[in-house]
């Protein structure tokens, strides 16, 4: 009789393994002794012990090699939030999410670990130590919140203890780290065009900033404590920092410590929001003759001028979890990680 092979539990696969935060959980997951297979749209590094697979993943054929023999899967897979492209959003964050979920349950997987974003609560209005139980948003404040809370519904409702598929959701916020595509280096974009002059508002907002190797950490610890019998399953978890900032004493300390000026001159936060609404407005309609990408869109506005911090009371309960790197050492290695970005160079 053909016995099953029961997949090793230190096989795991990573869905988005290319990108910025996929690619520094590959890392951390080789260092504790994790064989790694990671499935990407892209391939974008080698590493000794990572398999690749590149493919769709809306494409279930293509998925599921990579999940031969893999017990825990983490899904960390996104169009950029930056996209203004809805169709895009909503083919890969939620039918390519169910797609995800049918391969996991078609190949066996015992675990699945989604990245998830604390934005999926977030409309614009302040957050201050939001916990887990604030309801999502009503009215998402773009496709990619829209789209991102629900892949987020999909894999929590997906977790079945009996049948032995467990499933968690991790909601990091404002990732920054080595290798950021998004943050640092739009940051100095927009320092190096001049943009970077107006703190938008008081600048008394709170906003949590959270380094890379945090929020692996949390990712890793979710996995790991994910048991039939633990509460983590089929719940979400914020993970962040800890440590709430002024968005703009961060940004500042970022751009002072790169050679740029901190931004001084203070504008109304609704002038500002007004404007860029009707920015993204014209850019909808115009779109058809040509193309043009509001370096403030109404996201960023609102990100720039709310407080949105949020509470990770109940991964340090549940999970264990207590941040590894300050922020003040996070920021410091992220500065040193730019050589390129920074000013003069
Ligand atoms: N960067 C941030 O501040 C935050 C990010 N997140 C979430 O964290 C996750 C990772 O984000 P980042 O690493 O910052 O983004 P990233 O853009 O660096 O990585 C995303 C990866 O997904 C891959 N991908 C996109 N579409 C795909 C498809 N159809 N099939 C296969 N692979 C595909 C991309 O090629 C890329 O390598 C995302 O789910 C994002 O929503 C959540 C909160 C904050
Ligand atoms: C005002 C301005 C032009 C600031 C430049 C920095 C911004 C590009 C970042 C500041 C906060 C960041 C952030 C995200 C993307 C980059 C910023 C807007 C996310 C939207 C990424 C995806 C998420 O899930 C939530 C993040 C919140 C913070």
């Amino acid at each position: 009789m053909a016995t099953r092979v029961r997949p090793s539990s230190k096989r795991c696969a990573v869905i988005g393994g290319s990108g910025f935060l996929g690619r520094h959980l590959v890392e951390k997951l080789l260092e504790r002794g994790y064989s790694v297979s990671v499935f990407d749209i892209r391939q974008s590094y080698e590493l000794p012990g990572v398999t690749f697979h590149q493919g769709d993943l809306c494409d279930k054929q293509a998925l599921l090699p990579a999940l031969k023999d893999v017990s825990l899967v983490f899904h960390c897979a996104s169009p950029a939030p930056a996209s203004d492209d809805r169709g895009l959003f909503e083919r890969v964050n939620i039918q390519g999410t169910r797609i995800v979920i049918q391969a996991c349950i078609e190949a066996g997987v015992q675990k699945l670990v989604l990245t998830s974003s604390a934005s999926v609560v977030f409309e614009g209005t302040d957050i201050k130590n939001g916990r887990e139980d604030l309801p999502y948003a009503r009215k998402p404040i773009d496709y990619y919140t829209e789209t991102k809370i629900e892949q987020e519904k999909l894999v929590l409702e997906a977790c079945n203890t009996e049948r032995g598929f467990l499933t968690t959701a991790i909601r990091p916020h404002g990732i920054f780290g080595p290798r950021d595509p998004q943050l640092v280096p739009i940051l100095v974009d927009t320092a190096r065009r001049g943009k970077m002059k107006f703190i938008i508002g008081d600048g008394t907002n709170l906003v949590d900033f959270t380094f890379v190797e945090n929020v692996v950490h949390g990712h890793i610890l979710a996995a790991e404590h994910l048991r039939q019998d633990s509460p983590i399953c089929g719940r979400p978890y914020h993970i962040t920092n800890d440590e709430p900032i002024r968005f703009w004493d961060f940004m500042s300390e970022v751009l002072v410590g790169l050679g740029y000026a901190a931004p001084r001159y203070h504008l109304p936060y609704s002038l500002v929001y007004g404007l860029a609404l009707l920015l993204w407005l014209l850019a909808l309609i115009l779109r058809p003759l040509f193309s043009f990408k509001p370096t403030f869109t109404p996201m960023r506005v609102a990100l720039a001028g709310t407080h949105h911090y949020y509470s990770c009371d109940r991964a340090k309960q549940d999970l264990g979890y207590k941040p590894i790197v300050s922020l003040k050492d996070g920021i410091a290695r992220t500065v040193e990680s730019y050589p390129h970005l920074r000013q003069g160079a």
